[in-house]
């Protein structure tokens, strides 16, 4: 179990990570979601014991995890800087990686470059900002780490590149359990990947849950005007539209199939709320639903 306890994490007066308390159980693919300057990359950087917090304490398994090597050797942080040196070669880079890494799977490592092209002999200056991303997923993928943290290293790969990460992703780690946790801004392609999801909104956690609870969390409702005003009635909205006397609501509730039946036959339709949509509602600043914390 990793624990976080009253984490904070500040710059000067500005609060990145505000008192945050997460039990995250170990052995499961987390995706932890937030906009733009919620404090993801500050919490990973607490939690990889990059940056001690401000206040507050990181635990695995009851133990101090801040400045002790055994916690840090078991856990692989992959940032999009990639703390690596540019002058270096690739190869060179994978050898230093190989010594470090208790886990390291070296001809795991070569395969992976092979598939995303990566020549061993360029130096890190010289690869395409594809490649370099694709420099930090080997790194992470073939560390083998019991906790490895992808904080957005991938988003600099082109569609083919990204979906062949996430299926090397789920294979190696059906084949080797260890917790992993994605920081993505793109939530649609990882959503089936993760087994539970941290959305963190300014600095504070909003919503820790199982994927599969948010998958079926909402349901989009639309239908004529009056029909949908009722069948929403005393169920939170978390986002409304309406155009020429049709309504279309996202509902966060997920009702029984008599319902469903009961609104189907008064002509509503119903429609899935993917987690993407879920965390667009209850972050978009209009919909910020403190009651959902
Ligand atoms: N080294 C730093 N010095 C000063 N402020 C910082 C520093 N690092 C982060 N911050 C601030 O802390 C807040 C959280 O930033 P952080 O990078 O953790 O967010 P994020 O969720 O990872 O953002 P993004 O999705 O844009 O990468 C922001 O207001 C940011 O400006």
């Amino acid at each position: 179990m990793i624990e976080l306890r009253d984490v904070t994490v500040r710059f000067g007066s500005t609060v990145a990570v505000d008192d945050v308390r997460l039990d995250l159980p170990t052995g499961k693919i987390y995706g932890l979601l937030g906009r733009n300057g919620s404090g993801k990359t500050s919490l990973l950087s607490a939690l990889a014991s990059y940056r001690r917090p401000t206040a507050g304490t990181v635990r695995f398994d009851g133990v101090d995890a801040f400045e002790n090597p055994a916690v840090m050797r078991h856990t692989c942080f992959i940032r999009d800087t990639l703390d690596v040196s540019d002058s270096e070669r690739v190869r060179a880079v994978l050898r230093v990686a190989g010594w470090m890494r208790p886990g390291w799977d070296a001809d795991y490592a070569a395969r992976l470059a092979d598939l995303f092209e990566l020549d061993p002999s360029k130096r890190v200056s010289a690869l395409s900002r594809g490649r370099r991303s694709a420099l930090g997923v080997v790194l992470g993928l073939a560390s083998r780490a019991p906790l490895t943290i992808l904080d957005e290293t991938y988003l600099g790969m082109d569609a083919v590149a990204r979906a062949d990460f996430y299926r090397e992703l789920l294979a190696d780690y059906l084949a080797h359990p260890r917790t992993i946790i994605l920081s993505t801004h793109l939530i649609e392609e990882v959503a089936d990947l993760l087994e539970r999801v941290v959305i963190l909104d300014r600095g504070r956690v909003l919503l820790h849950a199982e994927a599969d609870e948010l998958r079926g969390r909402g349901i989009k409702v639309t239908g004529p005007d009056t029909v949908v005003a009722d069948f929403a009635a005393g169920h939170h909205v978390l986002a409304e539209q309406s155009l020429g006397g049709v309504r279309a609501v996202t509902l966060d509730w997920r009702p029984a199939p008599d319902d469903v039946a009961r609104g189907e036959a008064a002509g509503l339709t119903f429609g899935p709320v993917g987690i993407q949509d879920l965390f667009v509602h209850l972050t978009s600043p209009s919909q910020r639903l403190e009651a959902l914390r």
